[in-house]
């Protein structure tokens, strides 16, 4: 039988998702000391390749993958997204509109945001029907509004700590994030059952991580 092939989006994510894997019964030997290796193909079943989040809904659509694992994030960041199979307990987090303490959500003049996800703050702003100017930036988002290139920030938050070191407020809570199993419709018809024996184990694995994490936090 031909091994169901998997984008895991690399760094966190992969990192989240790995324990998940191995104790649904997948051997992850590779993924452990990857090194620079980018295909993982030691539990015949599978053939894992690691790419970049945003380029997990490229090789999905494009049909060179069957499954996909990724962030909500970047889900909802797509327009007319649709194959969420699966939601997993990890890589928890939510957007928020963050700012300097002098920030006035009020404030008269049209603001600029800086994010990296344009589509989610246009969203957001129409729902509450403001026009904003949206300025698309890569990373260390937090910078935005301490440098003066904008007046607020629409970011991930889990912690709180990146904000809280740079002194910066919310203003609004956004939808919350997790990682999901996405799957290409197509495949779901091709390989139903191994599709389905891949999502029932790694349920499985991840009710019970998410269980003794409850206990973990309760002790
Ligand atoms: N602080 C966070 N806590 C939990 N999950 C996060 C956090 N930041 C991002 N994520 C989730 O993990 C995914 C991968 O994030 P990661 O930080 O590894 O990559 P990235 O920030 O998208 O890219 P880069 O590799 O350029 O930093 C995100 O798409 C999101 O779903
Ligand atoms: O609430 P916290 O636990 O502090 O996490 C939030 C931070 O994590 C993400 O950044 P990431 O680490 O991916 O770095 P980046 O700025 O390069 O995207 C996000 O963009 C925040 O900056």
């Amino acid at each position: 039988m031909e091994p169901i092939k998997i984008a895991l989006t690399k760094g966190r994510t992969e990192q989240q998702v790995r324990p998940l894997l191995e104790a649904s019964g997948i051997d992850c030997q590779g993924l452990r000391n990857k090194g620079r290796k980018l295909i993982f193909d030691d539990d015949p079943r599978y053939e894992f390749i690691l790419v970049k989040a945003p380029d997990v809904l490229t090789y999905l659509n494009n049909g060179t993958v069957q499954v996909g694992i990724v962030g909500s994030d970047i889900l909802d960041e797509q327009v007319n997204f649709q194959y969420a199979m699966l939601n997993l307990s990890v890589g928890k987090c939510r957007f928020v509109l963050a700012s300097t303490a002098d920030f006035d959500p009020q404030q008269q003049r049209r603001k600029i945001i800086a994010t990296k996800y344009p589509n989610i703050t246009k969203r957001y702003f129409d729902g509450i029907g403001e026009d904003v100017e949206i300025i698309k930036i890569e990373g260390s988002v937090e910078l935005a509004p301490l440098t003066g290139l904008a007046d607020a920030i629409v970011d991930i938050v889990e912690t709180g700590n990146t904000l809280r070191e740079n002194h910066l407020k919310v203003y609004a809570r956004l939808q919350p994030v997790n990682t999901k199993l996405v799957v290409n419709r197509l495949a779901l018809r091709q390989y139903r059952s191994q599709i389905k024996t891949l999502i029932t184990n790694l349920q499985a694995a991840d009710q019970k991580a998410a269980q003794s994490n409850v206990k973990e936090w309760t002790k």
